[in-house]
């Protein structure tokens, strides 16, 4: 299905589009912000997928996570989509900020009435990207990567662990590293999945995933200490770290803990290069400077 181009915006010499395509995964229509970078007026692009965190639309991280500028210096496109379908009429759909709209938690939900259209994972590795490399000719559709935000790092380390062949880089900021033993992902997990459902759980659950991970790993990973909710324990990436060490899959997992910094776009925002920078180099676009500096 194609998209439907309701804004375009000259950004950093390339172009950000407000997309909407209707999707039958999530049965809906869905909204997809695409930065193009200057480059990709005249060759093929890498693509990296942001995946956004709870109550955020595309908007959110395309407005305040800074990462355009570095994804313009480098030739790298960058793929914002919604975070949930939107408007199914699912009774208490809108009602809590951590479950039904804007908590899709990238999964496919098994449970009735959730299953019929919660299919965030299907959208974000299938329906969307094939939309997506059938519609733009610029990107690169061998050259993918997967990065994103608390939920949405969730759904970035969970993409990449469970299909290692799809994407060519991961990094993370904040993410919910064990949803099955905090409250968000409980929640999320018991609605979609269901209580008893424990092997779906480990099915979306990083912590569970790094366990049987076989062959290299490499992770940059991100949190602030001042973030509220990883002090909340809701995100806990010392548990990811731990099952990596156990499964001797830890060697090229960099979890770096920021002082002092939020669970919140000002974050993103100041490590936004890096985490860009850092993908170029595995997507092979950086330039020697970069490459002494990395
Ligand atoms: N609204 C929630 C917080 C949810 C939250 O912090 N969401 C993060 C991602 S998990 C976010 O990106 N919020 C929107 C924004 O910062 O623009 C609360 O009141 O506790």
């Amino acid at each position: 299905m194609s998209f439907t181009t309701n804004k375009t915006i000259a950004m950093f010499g390339g172009k950000l589009l407000k997309l909407t395509h209707t999707a039958k995964s999530t049965s809906c229509d869905m909204n997809v912000n695409l930065y193009l970078p200057p480059q990709a007026s005249s060759k093929k692009v890498p693509v990296l997928f942001w995946l956004s965190g709870l109550t955020c639309t595309p908007d959110n991280c395309t407005e305040k996570g800074f990462l355009q500028h570095a994804a313009a210096k480098k030739g790298i496109a960058i793929v914002y989509p919604d975070t949930s379908p939107r408007g199914l009429n699912i009774p208490g759909e809108d009602d809590a900020y951590d479950f039904g709209s804007a908590a899709g938690f990238f999964i496919d939900a098994t449970q009735e009435p959730w299953n019929k259209g919660y299919n965030m994972y299907t959208y974000v590795t299938k329906e969307l990207p094939e939309a997506l490399w059938s519609s733009f000719k610029e990107l690169d559709s061998s050259k993918v990567s997967l990065t994103g935000f608390s939920m949405g790092g969730h759904g970035a380390l969970t993409l990449f662990l469970r299909n290692p062949t799809a994407y060519v880089s991961c990094s993370a900021f904040a993410p919910i590293s064990n949803p099955s033993a905090c409250q968000w992902g409980q929640k999320a997990f018991s609605g979609y999945f269901g209580e008893a459902n424990k092997s779906k759980w480990a099915e979306h659950d990083a912590t569970e995933l790094v366990k049987k991970h076989r062959g290299p790993l490499e992770l940059l990973i991100d949190v602030g200490t001042g973030d509220g909710f990883y002090k909340e324990g809701q995100l806990l990436p010392e548990n990811f770290l731990a099952a990596a060490k156990e499964s001797g899959n830890d060697k090229g997992v960099q979890l770096r803990f920021q002082p002092e910094y939020g669970h919140d776009h000002f974050f993103v925002a100041s490590f936004a290069d890096e985490h860009v920078e850092w993908h170029a180099k595995r997507l092979g676009v950086y330039d020697n400077a970069d490459k002494q500096k990395l």
